[in-house]
């Protein structure tokens, strides 16, 4: 018989720490509570990939319908209505948080719907008051973005502000050029908001394939975004109206800045980089990174590590310095994906409850950049692979059938590094329409260990985009 009021005991009810409360009472039959201080779900599904995903459905629509036109259909486009819009959003992730608590209740879980913070290394206190004891508690809090340290940025919004505007602005300067930077930079252009893009880099998108990158810049040019490299934000401020010293251009007196809900109305911003241009937007979006939630939880009080950016340090099995406490996703700063998050949920469960220890296998995972095109990337960059071994690429870059019928200029890429001693493919990087979806298929070979001649033997799949990866004949250079 236990001592304790639960056998696990999660703090927080995201992608990792949901599944893994999900599975370790449901299939390990264990006694497991949950606390979350917001909405269920967590990241991915109330601010993160689920409402972005349905952003990037909603701004491919006027693409479509323009290039509809050419393909013989008579369709008038009205524009895009942002409440409609984020009406259908809202009842959307509603409904999400529903299906979550009912999987959470379904699996025999008790949630509090509290702040926890931990008193011992066995002891949960929540916001309420109440504490609870468990065997094991795990740590699953995510991580929440991170204005620059820079006066007035506060007057800036984050990736967690864009689902809560009222009104889409009429221009925007996005700071950053990651994954959400990049991502929101096509959404907002292509429903229509006037993108300025600020990225302190020589080339947007850090730690991807530089060709891969370049064609991303040069598609996110072309959908209209003024994309500035090796650009930043020095000031910014209230724009007052005559306060125009400086400036490029005068600013228009339609310009207006949409506030966040229950956020103050602060105006539109004018803003200095360090390209000395001073310019005014209606909002300033921080895309500048994110930070582990870690911060008053009590660990380090009870001898938990954290790393750099407030991660929490844990081994290969998630467990933290103090043998009852693990922690999984964002909080440990690994690789902060969702299906990451679960998979490091599962793995836990499977070494504490089902006596399997298990490791989270971090090598080959695929991932996409939502952008307009997509970029799904697994496996080593060439640089990266030429670093590492003699190795030959194989590449082809051209206009996909549907868009060059409609007479749009986007260029499409497929390429795979392959080593030259075991012929081995270390890398595929796909830009097209789509990229997310034929990524997830590639990683499988990859992850198998397939060879250059694997893809040649496989037949080519006509007409597609995709054909291109199992047809590249001969190596555009060695290195
Ligand atoms: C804009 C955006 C787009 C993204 N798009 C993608 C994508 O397309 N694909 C992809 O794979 N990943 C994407 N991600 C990343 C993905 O959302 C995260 O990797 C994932 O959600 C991490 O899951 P988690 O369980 O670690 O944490 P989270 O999902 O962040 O959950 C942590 C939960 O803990 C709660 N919490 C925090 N502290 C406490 C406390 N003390 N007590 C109680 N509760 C607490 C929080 O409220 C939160 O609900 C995106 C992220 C963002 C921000
Ligand atoms: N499609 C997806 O899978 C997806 C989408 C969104 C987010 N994510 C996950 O979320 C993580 C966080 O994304 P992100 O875009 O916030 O982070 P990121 O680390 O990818 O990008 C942060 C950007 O901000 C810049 N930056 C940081 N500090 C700055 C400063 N002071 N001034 C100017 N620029 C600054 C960096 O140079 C970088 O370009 C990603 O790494 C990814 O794991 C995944």
């Amino acid at each position: 018989m236990s001592t304790f009021d639960y056998d696990l005991f999660v703090i927080g009810g995201g992608s990792g720490g949901v599944r893994a409360a999900r599975v370790a009472a449901g299939e390990a039959g264990a006694k497991v509570a949950l606390a979350e201080e917001d909405r269920y779900g967590g990241t991915c599904v109330i601010r993160g990939c689920v409402p972005k995903k349905l952003m990037v459905f909603a701004s491919g629509y006027g693409g479509m319908v323009e290039e509809a036109t050419h393909y013989g259909w008579d369709m008038l486009n009205r524009g895009f209505d942002w409440q409609t819009f984020s009406g259908h959003l809202n009842n959307e992730l509603d409904r999400l948080e529903g299906v979550y608590r009912k999987l959470l209740a379904g699996s025999g879980v008790t949630t509090y719907d509290a702040r926890a913070r931990l008193k011992d290394p066995h002891t949960v206190e929540l916001s309420t008051g109440e504490t609870f004891t468990a065997k094991h508690i795990l740590v699953a809090t995510g991580g929440r973005p991170v204005r620059p340290d820079m006066p007035n940025a506060h007057l800036g919004i984050v990736s967690d502000d864009i689902f809560h505007l009222e009104n889409l602005p009429k221009s925007i300067l996005i700071i950053g050029g990651g994954y959400i930077a990049c991502e929101f930079a096509c959404i907002l252009a292509g429903l229509g908001v006037d993108v300025t893009q600020y990225y302190r880099g020589a080339q947007i998108l850090r730690g991807f394939d530089d060709e891969a990158r370049g064609l991303i810049a040069e598609s996110m040019r072309e959908l209209g975004v003024d994309l500035h490299t090796g650009t930043n934000i020095v000031e910014m401020d209230c724009y007052r109206e005559g306060d125009d010293d400086g400036m490029d251009a005068p600013v228009e007196a339609t310009q207006y800045a949409m506030p966040v809900k229950d956020a103050p109305q602060e105006g539109p911003l004018k803003v200095k980089s360090t390209n000395g241009h001073i310019k005014v937007f209606d909002q300033v979006l921080f895309a500048t990174g994110r930070r582990p939630n870690s911060d008053d939880m009590g660990l380090e009080e009870i001898g938990v590590t954290l790393g750099r950016g407030g991660a929490i340090e844990v081994d290969e099995y998630s467990q933290t310095k103090v043998p009852s406490v693990y922690a999984i996703g964002d909080v440990t700063d690994r690789v902060n994906l969702t299906p990451v998050a679960i998979r490091e949920g599962m793995a836990f469960v499977e070494t504490v409850f089902n006596g399997n220890p298990t490791k989270v296998d971090h090598d080959l995972i695929p991932s996409a950049v939502f952008t307009q095109p997509e970029l799904g990337t697994v496996g080593l960059t060439e640089e990266q692979a030429r670093d590492q071994e003699p190795i030959e690429v194989y590449c082809a870059s051209f206009r996909p059938m549907q868009s060059a019928f409609a007479d749009k200029p986007g260029r499409v890429l497929m390429k795979l590094i392959v080593s030259q001693e075991t012929r081995k493919v270390l890398g595929c990087h796909i830009v097209a329409p789509g990229a997310g979806e034929m990524i997830q298929l590639a990683g499988i070979a990859v992850k198998m260990g397939a060879t250059k001649e694997d893809f040649d033997r496989t037949v080519a799949v006509h007409p597609t985009m995709s054909e291109e990866i199992v047809t590249m004949r001969k190596p555009m250079r060695t290195a």
